[in-house]
């Protein structure tokens, strides 16, 4: 492997860059852009941390920092949510290498932000923890550097742990992923051990960039974000030529020329450079008005290129949710928070929405139920913003007919992300639901359980893999809407928390769906209408209505919950009004004021029953939908 390195540089041009403020030269041979990617909580943070230690970025004894988890949400969860770039410097055989990590989410929810990290990696690091094996999510991690065409360097993680068991998890990895045992490396990111062999396999086996070192500059925008003095940074990807500080440059999508401001290198910190060459991802910024937004291209003015609008990566949003000020006077601070907060995270969708009941609005596209929470939580953790949340949806598509309807979706098909935009069932010639393929790693003994679990949720089976003698790979067909809410829990407490889930995309297949709407005290509530597979609707309707008995707090005046179809009640329940004493503190006979005091109760009583007034706590639109 490292003859084949050395004959790849030899092929490489040999001209040297400053690309330091300390005047170390770089040349595009000694640059490794790579990421780390594995199933949740192999170790990837961890892993990170020990190679910021080992380049001298943090000082050792952080066992359990995890430096690249910036984010407030990202910390409390014990979860990374963005992908993360660090430049690092390493010498090796008495050469300085630059090597550019990109530290990447492990959950499915933010397997867009892998998917773009892997755009400017020539490699990935394969991280398998050997006490846990192959989950679902290596199977698509897997996929997906094998899909880019990136070098894998398969790594098992944790081997300091006593149950690890490296033979028996390299021989998962040689059935499911044909990956020969003895080119596997085995690592403690805890400990430590393994890390510098780890950094030489990334320098011998993953290639440099190829990239035109001598074409006019241009750099692809593969993440931004928002700061407060400074405007829109963008973390780019140089693909060719080179740039310096004060030189002007346009965007692909405008003519307009900017100055470039800020250049710097992330280590993980920002370290001002004056000039960036190909095969580098620098951060980028033209001050406040110099605008950026990934899948955009800055180009030198020279460029020949033409003006093409900013293609974002294709984004399949899985599930939909309104999102509201809790009062229309702070409708502006929300949408400035919204703004700023999809800068930074390209994965979700926005566009605006209005309901009577709740006023001006978004509705806002997420790819799955923990992207919508994180998007929440960091709406009020870092732009103190407070929101409303209407119950998620998934997608689905209706052909319409009729020509009234046809002009008002503009067509014969359209995408229903909000159940409320459903026309009248008599306009609507076919519903389509959306699918997934669901890929579950199971211990064996688990299988029957497993299998129940996926039926019951109108899955249908697809063949099975043995992973090895204990554990094996099942893959289903499953209504995206059965999965998106809770599968992912059911199935950890089915199976005592040893199956693993992932999910990819299968299409709108048509089904037969209804809308179902929640009347409190007869008036409709936006926030709970769902579209409802016609098999599951007297289940969902009485599940739903007792939930929001238990859910909704006891009020001074009697509640009607009532799911209904169609004009049809499915499912009724009353939650009994509390009556509070208001004469409690009449002592003794003061009939006719005890009397007053009760019939000014149950004038407001009334009142709050004509309009429904019912306190209904923030989290029940997503609880209810649990099962
Ligand atoms: N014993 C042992 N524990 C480890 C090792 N590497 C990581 N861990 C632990 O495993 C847990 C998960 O590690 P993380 O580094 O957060 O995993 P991750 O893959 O980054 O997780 P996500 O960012 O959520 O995808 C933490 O409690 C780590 O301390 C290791 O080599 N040995």
């Amino acid at each position: 492997m490292k003859n084949l390195y050395i004959s790849n540089l030899r092929n490489l041009p040999r001209r040297s860059y400053s690309s330091h403020n300390d005047t170390k030269i770089i040349d595009v041979s000694k640059i490794r852009n790579f990421s780390i990617v594995a199933h949740v909580d192999h170790g990837k943070s961890t892993l990170a941390d020990r190679l910021l230690e080992i380049t001298g970025v943090i000082k050792p004894g952080n066992e359990n920092k995890q430096v690249l988890d910036k984010l407030q949400v990202e910390r409390e969860r014990g979860i990374t949510v963005k992908a993360v770039t660090a430049s690092l410097n390493y010498t090796y055989n008495n050469e300085q290498y630059l090597l550019n990590l990109i530290d990447t989410p492990g959950h499915v929810d933010f397997s867009n932000e892998v998917v773009r990290s892997v755009k400017a990696c020539q490699g990935v690091i394969f991280l398998v923890d050997a006490n846990e094996g192959i989950q679902a999510q290596t199977v698509a991690v897997h996929s997906l550097a094998k899909r880019n065409n990136l070098v894998i360097i398969p790594t098992l993680n944790k081997v300091d742990l006593p149950r690890a068991n490296p033979e028996n998890v390299k021989a998962q990895l040689k059935s499911l992923f044909y990956i020969e045992p003895d080119t596997v490396l085995s690592i403690s990111a805890k400990k430590g051990w393994g890390v510098p062999e780890l950094i030489e396999a990334v320098i011998s086996r993953i290639p440099p960039p190829t990239v035109e070192v001598r074409k006019p500059f241009r750099a692809s925008i593969i993440d931004t974000w928002h700061d407060k003095f400074r405007g829109i940074m963008c973390l780019a990807y140089i693909e060719s030529g080179s740039v310096e500080v004060g030189e002007t440059v346009r965007w692909r999508s405008d003519s307009k020329p900017h100055v470039l401001k800020y250049l710097a290198l992330l280590r993980p910190n920002e370290e001002p450079i004056k000039k960036a060459v190909a095969g580098q991802v620098v951060m980028v910024g033209c001050g406040p008005k110099g605008g950026g937004c990934v899948g955009d291209e800055l180009l030198s003015m020279e460029s020949a290129d033409g003006i093409k609008v900013a293609s974002a990566p294709v984004v399949k949003h899985m599930v939909y949710a309104g999102i509201f000020p809790s009062d229309q006077s702070q409708h502006t601070q929300l949408s400035d928070a919204i703004r700023k907060l999809a800068l930074n995270d390209s994965a979700v969708s926005v566009t605006v929405d209005s309901s009577p009941a709740l006023g001006q609005g978004w509705r806002v596209g997420f790819l799955g139920l923990l992207h919508l929470d994180v998007f929440t939580q960091r709406l009020l953790q870092e732009h103190k913003a407070e929101a409303i949340l209407t119950a998620p949806s998934v997608p689905y598509k209706i052909k319409v007919k009729g020509s009234k309807a046809i002009k008002q979706f503009k067509g014969e098909e359209a995408v229903i992300t909000n159940p409320l935009q459903l026309p009248d069932p008599q306009n609507i010639e076919e519903y389509y639901e959306p699918f997934v393929i669901g890929t579950i790693i199971t211990p064996v003994e688990y299988i029957g359980a497993v299998t129940t679990l996926c039926v019951d949720r109108r899955g249908t089976p697809l063949p099975s893999n043995a992973v090895d003698d204990k554990m094996t790979m099942m893959q289903f067909v499953l209504p995206l809407s059965e999965v998106v809410i809770d599968f992912h829990d059911t199935l950890k407490s089915l199976t005592s928390g040893f199956a693993s889930f992932d999910y990819q995309d299968h299409g709108f297949h048509p089904s037969a769906l209804v809308r179902m709407d929640v009347l409190i005290n007869g008036v409709l509530v936006d926030e709970l209408t769902t579209i409802v597979h016609t098999s599951r609707l007297e289940y969902n309707a009485r599940k739903l209505t007792s939930k929001l008995k238990e859910m909704i707090p006891r009020q001074m005046v009697q509640v009607a919950i009532q799911a209904v179809v169609g004009g049809k009640v499915l499912s009724r329940e009353t939650l009994k009004a509390y009556r509070k004493d208001v004469t409690a503190k009449l002592y003794g006979g003061d009939v006719t004021r005890r009397k007053k005091l009760l019939k000014q109760q149950s004038e407001g009583k009334k009142k709050m029953r004509s309009v429904a007034n019912i306190k209904i706590p923030r989290n029940t639109f997503i609880d209810v939908l649990k099962r």
